[in-house]
């Protein structure tokens, strides 16, 4: 089971040293746009030195020739994970998976994100499909382009698992306790309903980085998502 994956939402080294010495074992943490915008590359290297594992959660989205010369630079970093919007195009994709050639990072695609909803979608998108088919039209192009799966919500993991099959990967951000709080998230579910619609890794942000304790929170989250 995959550990569940934290996403280090702050905007300083200093706030994620501080969130990070909760801890004493190591973590898969999510640096996303908030903290590499501000700290950069060298933050990521950090965390990599402390022994955790990282998602880079960028979500390109650009011409093909630019995201393979930025997926080549960040091939560098020796994350564990990262992704580009599936919006982008089959032949973006392809060329985020190239400038990956060589190192050992993972590529997965942002199919719709987990805080638009159908209408959303039909009407910021023009996008006149049933949620669940714009994510797996997105994820059988993903899986095509030679990725390593995709971001969904939990509702749509289970169709994705049938599929794209089981090995490919389902990272489903929208992640609530059950007395949660949706806040801007509009596809969310509880790690136990991750857990049994096959999920592959579960992304927690506030869940934890809010909680007034947020350890106990990690700790409640990683046994509910493992069955315990
Ligand atoms: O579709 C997506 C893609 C990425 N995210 C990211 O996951 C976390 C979720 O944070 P919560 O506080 O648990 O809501 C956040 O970093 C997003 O950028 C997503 O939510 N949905």
């Amino acid at each position: 089971m995959n550990k569940p994956i934290i996403a280090l939402d702050f905007s300083s080294k200093q706030q994620v040293e501080d969130f990070l010495s909760k801890f004493d074992e190591p973590l898969f943490v999510k640096v996303g746009m908030e903290l590499f915008y501000q700290e950069g590359p060298e933050l990521v290297r950090s965390i990599k030195k402390m022994g955790h594992q990282i998602f880079l959660d960028l979500k390109l989205h650009d011409i093909p020739n630019t995201v393979e010369a930025a997926m080549r630079g960040l091939a560098k970093l020796g994350v564990d994970l990262t992704n580009v919007h599936a919006a982008g195009g089959f032949d973006m994709m392809q060329a985020a998976k190239r400038g990956l050639a060589g190192s050992d990072t993972k590529l997965i695609a942002v199919t719709q994100l987990t805080s638009t909803d159908e209408n959303q979608m039909h009407e910021d998108q023009l996008i006149y499909v049933s949620l669940e088919e714009s994510v797996l039209h997105y994820a059988k192009q993903a899986k095509r382009a030679g990725l390593d799966g995709v971001v969904c919500s939990v509702l749509e993991a289970s169709g994705i698992k049938d599929a794209c099959g089981e090995e490919f990967l389902k990272v489903t951000p929208g992640i609530r306790l059950a007395d949660g709080v949706a806040d801007d998230q509009k596809r969310v579910a509880t790690p136990a309903k991750a857990r049994v619609q096959g999920s592959t890794h579960i992304v927690v942000g506030r869940a934890i980085t809010k909680s007034p304790d947020p350890a106990e929170s990690y700790r409640q989250i990683k046994n509910e998502w493992s069955g315990q």
